[in-house]
């Protein structure tokens, strides 16, 4: 199968901090993939390095055949980013974000059926800055699918959203994927993590201490349930407690 996105051995110091340490990752077209790992675990500085926002000290990364940092405007042409609160203008209407994403592209997506599916259609002349946190982030999911990528980042995918609107995140997602959309996720919700991820990186202290398949992160544990299962695997005092 075609590899979307390889990364051979990265690594990321901050000072003396190793925020990420000789991490592997092999992702095929319509794989979705999700890096796992407590608050501070390295995940999003993965990511950054992954997408070339930031510079690893060392290691390689390839997405679409391309690298980051030196192919990049040919790589975002291709690539969906979920972008963080900061990175948007306050005043801004949701339409005319929209707008101003789709003109960055050669092929966009019309933003109105994505806006329908995300349900924020009559939000469309609301300010961005007036929305829910959950409508927010939402929308922020929207324009990472604006581009009509064929990778799209997402960095803690549905935190804030409430139960329904997870579900249609969850099923939207499947559909693209199904369509050969491959998805790089971060969360911190492992019933979401069982139903959309085919593999997965358990993070700890920058360090990958699991790589695999859910059901192969179970079996490997002393644990039924996957939740259980990644509690054991980055917690130290539960697995020495277990130990014993
Ligand atoms: N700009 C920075 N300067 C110094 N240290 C940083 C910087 N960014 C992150 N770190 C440190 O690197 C480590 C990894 O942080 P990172 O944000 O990648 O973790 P994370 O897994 O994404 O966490 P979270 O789940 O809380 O988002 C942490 O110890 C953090 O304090």
């Amino acid at each position: 199968m075609e590899t979307t996105i390889k990364v051979n051995q990265l690594c990321k110091s901050y000072d003396t901090i190793k925020a990420v340490e000789n991490i592997d990752i092999s992702v095929c077209r319509g794989e979705v993939f999700g890096l796992l790992g407590a608050n501070g675990a390295g995940k999003s500085t993965a990511i950054e390095c992954i997408l070339g926002t930031k510079k690893q000290d060392s290691g390689t990364v390839s997405i679409l055949g391309m690298n980051p940092q030196r192919d990049r405007k040919k790589l975002f042409e291709r690539i969906g980013v979920q972008f963080q609160e900061a990175n948007y203008q306050d005043k801004i209407t949701v339409a005319e974000l929209c707008e101003v994403t789709q003109s960055l592209y050669r092929a966009p997506s019309d933003y109105r059926g994505l806006l329908k599916q995300f349900g924020l259609w009559d939000k469309s002349k609301s300010q961005v800055s007036e929305l829910s946190g959950g409508q927010k982030q939402r929308l922020f999911i929207a324009q990472a699918l604006i581009p009509n990528p064929e990778v799209v980042f997402l960095d803690e995918l549905t935190t804030g959203l409430d139960a329904r609107a997870r579900r249609d995140v969850w099923e939207c997602l499947s559909d693209l994927k199904a369509k050969g959309l491959t998805i790089l996720l971060t969360s911190h919700f492992m019933d979401e993590v069982e139903a959309l991820c085919d593999k997965i990186m358990i993070l700890k202290s920058g360090k990958s201490i699991f790589y695999g398949t859910v059901q192969e992160a179970i079996e490997a544990s002393p644990y039924n349930k996957f939740e259980d299962a990644y509690l054991w695997y980055t917690d130290e005092e539960g697995k020495e407690y277990e130990s014993v």
